[in-house]
């Protein structure tokens, strides 16, 4: 099943500031559309605002939908979208593994213990398995927090910032996995970065004001 994510008429308020004013953007099933802007111009609250996690601060008004499903209005667990924040958090008490497991439904964990440790052997972080986020460096924190979200299912995914913690060369080679997870899943997901070198080739780009 692939669905397209579409908001239309977005406009975000944060007391007297306006973060955007009718934004519509859809993006299309494996498609990565890119959003950039300068620090504070609202790209993670747009996010937010997508997944459902927007805050009581703000006034918001638009619709976003999923494969036609509105989903505007509905709680963040019941709208198949996964969100990696900037400074997304594994549990410290559990290691690397469990942490992946957690992302699963209860009832699928042990048929799908295979599937997390392979992700974890194809991102080389095999023999990370059994450490705690303690024991981990924060590029390899921001790598399996990613594969966490993505280890759901997610109908769409939205990925705030999760290449910043990696140095150049490991960036660039995380980068070509997680766009073609994506590809594989045939889900659509939005990518806020401050590196142009991030956008996918031919990818869409939004660029907020500020
Ligand atoms: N929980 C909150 N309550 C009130 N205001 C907030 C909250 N979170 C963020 N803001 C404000 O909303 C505005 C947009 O913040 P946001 O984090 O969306 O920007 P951003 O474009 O993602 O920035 P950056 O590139 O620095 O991550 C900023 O002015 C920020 O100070």
């Amino acid at each position: 099943m692939t669905l397209e994510l579409a908001v239309s008429n977005l406009s975000i308020q944060n007391g007297a500031y306006r973060l955007c004013e009718d934004l519509s953007f859809s993006v299309a099933p494996q498609e990565v559309v890119t959003i950039m802007g300068p620090s504070g111009s609202g790209k993670s609250t747009i996010l937010s605002w997508i997944s459902g996690a927007l805050g009581p601060d703000f006034k918001a008004s638009g619709t976003v939908s999923l494969g036609g499903r509105t989903l505007t209005g509905l709680p963040i667990e019941k709208r198949g979208i996964a969100i990696l924040f900037q400074d997304d958090l594994l549990f410290p008490h559990m290691t690397v593994l469990e942490n992946l497991l957690f992302a699963l439904p209860a009832g699928e964990r042990k048929a799908r213990k295979k599937e997390a440790t392979q992700v974890l052997a194809d991102l080389g972080l095999n023999e990370l398995k059994n450490r705690r986020p303690k024991a981990l460096s924060g590029g390899q924190k921001a790598r399996i927090s990613l594969m966490r979200a993505l280890l759901s299912r997610p109908d769409a995914v939205l990925l705030d910032e999760p290449f910043s913690k990696l140095d150049k060369p490991l960036r660039k080679s995380f980068r070509a996995f997680v766009f073609e997870t994506i590809r594989t899943m045939g889900i659509p997901a939005i990518l806020v970065t401050h590196d142009e070198d991030d956008i996918p080739e031919d990818g869409r780009l939004i660029r907020l004001d500020e």
